[in-house]
C-alpha cells in the first residue's frame, strides 16, 4: 500500500509528506511545481514532476506503486486571483481534480482526501461555523472546492470510493522540526506577512478593515497549526482505512484571534515592532470566521497538539528566518 499525494511540494503538502514518512508508508508525491519546490519534497518519497490532470500518468502511478489512497493538495490558492481569473480555477481546481477522481475511480483507488476550505461557506451569520450550514461561497475559489466536494459526493454514491473532504480554516506555523514551512513567492496569509515585517523583509504591513463588528473592529480568523491539521490528514486516513463513511469536517480551533491581536502576538514573539497601517476593508473578507470543530474530534478522534498563537507564530517566525537559506 502507498499513498499519493498531490501537492506535495507545497506548503501543506509537503507537511503530509513529513507525517507519512514518519509513519513508515511509502509515498508517491506529484505536483507540477507551479507554486511548489522540489526541496521542499522529502528524499524517502518518490518524487513525479507533472499534472494532476495527466490521467495516463496518474494511472500508472497508482498501479506501479499499489496506490491505496490519495490525498488531493493540488491547487490554485488564491482568492483574488480567483476574482479576476474564475477560469484558471475552474480549469486547475475543479476540472482537473475531476480528471484526478476519474482516473482513482478506473485504478480502484478506494480513499480520497481532499483539501476544502472555510470558504465554501462564504459569508457566515453565525461563528462558530458548523457543517450543516448554508454552503454559499462568494469567489470562484470556494465555488471551486465546493464543485469538487460534490463531485466527490457523488462519485463516492456511484462508485467504491470513500472520501473525507477537510474544510480549512486558516492554515499557520511550521513543522516544529524546522523541516518544512511556508514558502509561497508573494505569499497573502496574515501570520507569514506579520513575520516577515517584523523581520524587516517587508518595511510595511496593512489592517485592512478596522470597522468589523468584532471586539477590535479587525478581522477575526480561526488559525490552525500545519501539525495539527495534518493530525487530521493522518487520522482521516486511519478512519478511511477503517471502513469509516465519507463526510466533510471542519479543521479549526473554534476561537479566533483578531488581525491585531495577531499582530500584537509577533511583535511579543519576536521582540520587535511591526510596522502596521490602517487599510480599508478587502473586499470579500467577512469579519470573523471560527471553525465548530466538534466533528474532526468525534469521528476522527482528533486532538489538537499546537492550540497556541504564541507556539504558531515562534514556529512560524523561526521558518521565516530559516528560509532564505533554504532558498539559496
Ligand atoms: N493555506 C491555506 O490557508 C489553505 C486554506 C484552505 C485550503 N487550502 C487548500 O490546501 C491546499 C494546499 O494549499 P497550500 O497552502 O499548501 O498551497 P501551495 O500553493 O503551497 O501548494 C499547492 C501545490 O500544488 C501544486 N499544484 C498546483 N496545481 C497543480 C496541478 N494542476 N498539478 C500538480 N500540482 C499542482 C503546486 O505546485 C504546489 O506545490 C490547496 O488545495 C488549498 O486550496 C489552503
Ligand atoms: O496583510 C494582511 C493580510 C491579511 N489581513 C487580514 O487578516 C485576516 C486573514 O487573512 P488571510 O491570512 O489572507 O486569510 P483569509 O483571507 O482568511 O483566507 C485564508 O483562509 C481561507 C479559509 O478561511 C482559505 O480558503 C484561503 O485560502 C486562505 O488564504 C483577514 O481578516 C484579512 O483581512 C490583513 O489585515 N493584512
Amino acid at each position: 500500500m502507498a499513498v499519493l499525494v498531490t501537492g506535495g511540494a507545497g506548503y501543506i503538502g509537503s507537511h503530509m509528506v513529513l507525517a507519512l514518512v514518519d509513519a513508515g508508508e511509502e509515498v508517491v508525491v506529484l505536483d507540477n511545481l507551479s507554486t511548489g519546490f522540489r526541496w521542499a519534497v522529502h528524499p524517502r518519497a518518490h518524487f513525479y514532476q507533472g499534472d494532476v490532470g495527466d490521467t495516463g500518468l496518474v494511472g500508472n502511478l497508482i498501479r506501479q506503486y499499489g496506490i491505496d489512497s490519495v490525498v488531493h493538495f493540488a491547487g490554485s490558492i488564491i482568492v483574488p486571483e480567483s476574482v479576476e481569473n474564475p477560469l484558471k480555477y475552474y480549469l486547475n481546481n475543479t476540472a482537473k481534480s475531476r480528471d484526478l477522481i476519474e482516473a482513482c475511480v478506473q485504478s480502484s483507488v478506494k480513499h480520497f482526501i481532499f483539501s476544502s476550505t472555510a470558504a465554501v461557506y462564504g459569508m457566515p451569520e453565525t461563528s462558530p461555523v458548523t457543517e450543516d450550514m448554508d454552503l454559499k461561497p462568494i469567489s470562484p475559489y470556494g465555488t471551486s472546492k465546493l464543485m469538487t466536494e460534490w463531485m466527490l459526493r457523488d462519485t463516492a454514491a456511484a462508485h467504491d470510493l470513500l472520501y473525507v473532504a477537510l474544510r480549512y480554516f486558516n492554515v499557520a506555523g511550521a513543522d516544529p522540526g524546522g523541516r518544512s514551512g511556508q514558502s509561497t513567492r508573494n505569499a497573502t496569509h496574515l501570520i507569514k506577512i506579520a513575520c516577515q515585517t517584523a523581520l524587516g523583509q517587508r518595511e510595511q504591513m496593512g489592517i485592512f478593515g478596522t470597522d468589523y463588528n468584532t471586539p477590535d473592529g479587525t478581522g477575526v480568523r480561526d488559525y490552525i497549526h500545519v501539525t495539527d491539521l495534518i493530525a487530521a490528514h493522518m487520522a482521516a486516513l486511519q478512519y478511511l482505512r477503517g471502513g469509516g463513511a465519507s463526510l466533510a469536517a471542519n479543521c479549526g480551533y473554534g476561537h479566533g484571534f483578531s488581525v491585531r491581536e495577531v499582530i500584537d502576538t509577533v511583535e511579543e514573539v519576536s521582540g520587535r515592532p511591526v510596522n502596521a497601517v490602517e487599510e480599508p476593508r478587502r473586499a470579500g473578507d467577512p469579519a470573523a470566521l471560527v471553525a465548530n470543530s466538534d466533528m474532526l474530534k468525534q469521528h476522527l478522534r482528533w486532538t489538537p497538539r499546537f492550540d497556541d498563537l504564541k507556539q504558531i507564530v515562534r514556529h512560524a517566525l523561526a521558518w521565516e528566518e530559516a528560509l532564505p537559506e533554504k532558498t539559496r
